[in-house]
């Protein structure tokens, strides 16, 4: 019996993501909240015949707060796509001035409404949103480092598929063999290809030129979408997949089963208060303490992270990108916790 709540669940993300989660027989009931069309997304999806019982939550106004403590009671998990995506020509920091506030009040709810729930990332900038996540809750005094997850799967989703066209194997045969660190936008997000000797080997025979095409493209494949869209805004159907993807990693983990993976997906996560996270961060990343790393989960929460740096095999040349993802990273966490710092909750 797993609550699950999608908070945006009417927009382009949230709504093939939440048919996904609608067709796992884990999921009893899908609470659907948005500031528009929710009851009608929950009305339709409602007519699938699997087990999960679908509500809709929508506020009648501003001041409205019951839709959305209804839609998060008694939840296990909460994904979170709601806010503003990507026009042509913008950053993903650029979208910072109007999700901020919309993940601070969604997360305070849900730190006040459904403290233990497990919380799923998804909303850009997601370098500094899961920043104000962390402080939201620490402010409220229910911060659990171990469920609080920035969704960087679609970035390992790109480069598996990239590469498995650079290297012509199965792209679905990828995962679990390569990995993908850092953050989410541009060059914070670094690539590790080199993890399993078989994949090595193939990736050794592609040329200088293009190995960085390949790296170029993961970093800003986000870009690539919102040119093709043209205003329509950023990736949603690739998103909905790498966002369900995970969340059924911390479904499976409810059920007491294990990822089959070789290494398992990675998420942006705060270390500090995960063992060995902090020596990990003074060692490796300069004391920054968000970073995506691959996440060993069990019971819906996170057991332990695997050092690239000691598990996997890091080249020179990935290094040099982590460190350029340093400084990124420093900016937008210290963006999003200044901002909830000046918030009144
Ligand atoms: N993490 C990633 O890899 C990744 C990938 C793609 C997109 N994104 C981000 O996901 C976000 C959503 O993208 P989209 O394409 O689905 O956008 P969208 O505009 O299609 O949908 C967003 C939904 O959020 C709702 N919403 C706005 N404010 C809300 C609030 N306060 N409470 C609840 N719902 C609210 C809107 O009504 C809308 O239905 C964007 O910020 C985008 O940049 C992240
Ligand atoms: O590019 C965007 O703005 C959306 C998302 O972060 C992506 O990587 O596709």
């Amino acid at each position: 019996m797993v609550k699950v709540t999608v908070c945006g669940a009417a927009g382009g993300i949230g709504q093939p993501l939440s048919l996904l989660l609608k067709l796992n027989p884990q999921v009893s009931e899908l609470s659907l909240f948005d500031i528009v069309n929710a009851k009608g997304v929950a009305a339709d999806l409602s007519h699938i015949n699997t087990p999960a019982v679908v509500t809709g939550h929508q506020p009648a106004n501003k001041e409205d707060k019951t839709a959305i403590v209804d839609a998060l009671k008694g939840t296990d998990l909460v994904i979170i796509p709601a806010g503003v995506p990507r026009k042509p020509g913008m950053t993903r920091a650029d979208l910072f001035n109007i999700n901020a506030s919309i993940i601070r009040d969604l997360v305070a709810n849900i730190g006040r409404t459904a403290p233990n729930a497990a919380i799923l990332i998804i909303s850009n900038p997601v370098n500094a949103t899961v920043p104000i996540a962390a402080e939201v809750l620490k402010k409220l005094g229910v911060f659990n480092p171990r469920k609080l997850f920035g969704v960087t799967t679609l970035d390992s989703v790109r480069a598996e598929t990239f590469l498995g066209e650079l290297i012509n194997v199965n792209p679905s045969s990828l995962k679990g063999k390569i990995s993908v660190i850092g953050g989410h936008s541009g060059d914070t997000i670094v690539p590790l290809v080199n993890v399993t000797p078989e994949i090595a080997s193939k990736v050794a025979k592609i040329s200088v030129a293009d190995y960085e095409k390949f790296i170029h493209r993961v970093q800003f494949g986000g870009d690539e979408v919102v040119k093709a869209k043209n205003g329509a805004g950023s990736a949603t159907l690739s998103m909905a997949y790498a966002g369900y993807r995970f969340a059924e990693g911390v479904l499976s983990s409810l059920a007491g089963q294990s990822s089959s993976s070789a290494i398992p997906d990675s998420s942006y996560i705060y270390l500090p208060e995960i063992p060995g996270g902090k020596e990990f961060s003074a060692k490796y990343l300069r004391g920054v303490d968000f970073f995506s790393v691959p996440v060993v989960l069990e019971k819906g929460e996170i057991k332990s992270f695997v050092n690239p740096f000691e598990k996997l095999k890091v080249s020179k040349q990935e290094e040099g990108f982590v460190q350029v993802a340093l400084a990124g990273l420093e900016s937008s966490i210290a963006q999003g916790t200044n901002f909830v710092a000046g918030s009144k909750l």
